[in-house]
């Protein structure tokens, strides 16, 4: 099983698949500044939200690595300055900010390092994020698959495979990892409006591991559970807050009502790196609001009047209630969230 990487780090520049993937184009996209990295994260040439914190990562180090300060209090004000304008692209996915603090806080540890050599320390930092990450998606698929029995339904909504990020992805990963174990399960995949991550990128790289994958529109989802083909729901996450509260693709709650309604178990899957214990609940998750055009002019197609007025938010949140499991790289987290997360976190 080979994946393009979401992210790949080259000696002169961060280089980035290009997610806006249809089945027949797949190219990377060379990125040489913090600014570009910003475009990219902005535009979804790079989405999900660990690939978000890599491309981050790598984007400050583009930000950074042509400075002239030879001060460490000057050094420090450029990156700051460089973090500030790259943590403003995204405002939901929790990871964008993690691993940009991380950076941050490599850079103070090592405020003693001549600049030349604190700088080759941040790229290292920014390798370690992206290769903590790939082991973390490893990790949750090893916990998912236990889930998993041949023959399940499997439904997905948008993509959080090796597209997203890591070679596995997150809630693609415990599928991944069952079908190496022999383990084969029926994967329904949700188109996912307005962007189609569930069928440009879930089937396509579901279809390329040669997994059953069947695409569906996101209007099908409740017929598809009452035929009885789904024996469970996988998705990731954006970022899951200290009581649990999940904020995930768009449409993403309404799957979590259905899955409820038809006592189908419902499961997020999602690094540590995801849980922001500093967001208390759900209603304290920014939601991004994304362009009219992605639903009026999908893909370039006018499909709405002009003029219309539109709501284009591109996250909502699962309130806890609604989630039967939160599978992580540490192991599967379950009710009551609020006292497994704030003992996980603490033991970490
Ligand atoms: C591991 S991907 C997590 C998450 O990110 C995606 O959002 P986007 O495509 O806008 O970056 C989607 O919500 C995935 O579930």
């Amino acid at each position: 099983m080979t994946y393009l990487q979401s992210v790949k780090w080259e000696e002169d520049a961060l280089v980035l698949l290009d997610q806006r993937l249809l089945p027949t184009k797949q190219e990377y996209v060379r990125l040489e500044t913090a600014e570009a990295a910003w475009h990219a994260i902005k535009d979804l040439t790079v989405r999900g939200a660990p690939a978000i914190g890599m491309a981050a990562a790598y984007g400050l180090y583009l930000g950074i690595r042509h400075s002239a300060q030879e001060t460490f209090d000057g050094f420090w004000a450029e990156m700051r300055e460089q973090s500030d304008y790259l943590n403003a692209s995204r405002p939901t996915a929790v990871n964008l900010g993690w691993a940009l603090r991380r950076m941050e806080q490599k850079a103070q540890e090592e405020k003693h390092l001549p600049i030349s050599e604190l700088k080759a320390v941040l790229l290292d930092e920014a390798k370690r994020i992206q290769d903590s990450d790939e082991a973390a998606c490893r990790a949750i698929g090893e916990y998912g698959a236990e889930l998993l029995q041949d023959g399940m339904g499997i439904l997905t909504h948008c993509n959080a495979g090796g597209l997203a990020t890591g070679r596995y992805g997150t809630a693609l990963s415990p599928i991944y990892i069952a079908a190496e174990k022999g383990v084969h399960v029926k994967v329904y995949a949700d188109e996912t409006r307005p962007v189609l991550q569930g069928a440009r990128l879930t089937a396509y790289e579901l279809q390329e591991a040669g997994i059953d994958v069947t695409l569906i529109c996101d209007n099908m989802a409740a017929m598809v559970m009452k035929n009885g083909w789904v024996d469970g729901v996988i998705v990731g996450a954006d970022r899951i807050a200290a009581n649990g509260d999940t904020a995930n693709k768009i449409g993403t709650y309404g799957v979590a009502l259905l899955a409820k309604a038809h006592n189908i178990p419902f499961y997020v899957a999602a690094p540590l790196s995801t849980i922001d214990i500093m967001t208390p609940d759900g209603s304290a998750i920014p939601i991004e609001e994304r362009d009219e055009s992605e639903i009026t002019i999908g893909f370039g197609t006018r499909t709405a009047p002009e003029g219309v007025k539109v709501y284009n938010p591109a996250f909502d949140v699962t309130p806890h209630e609604y989630i039967t499991g939160i599978i992580t790289e540490k192991g599967i987290i379950r009710a009551p969230f609020a006292e497994s997360i704030h003992n996980l976190m603490n033991n970490e």
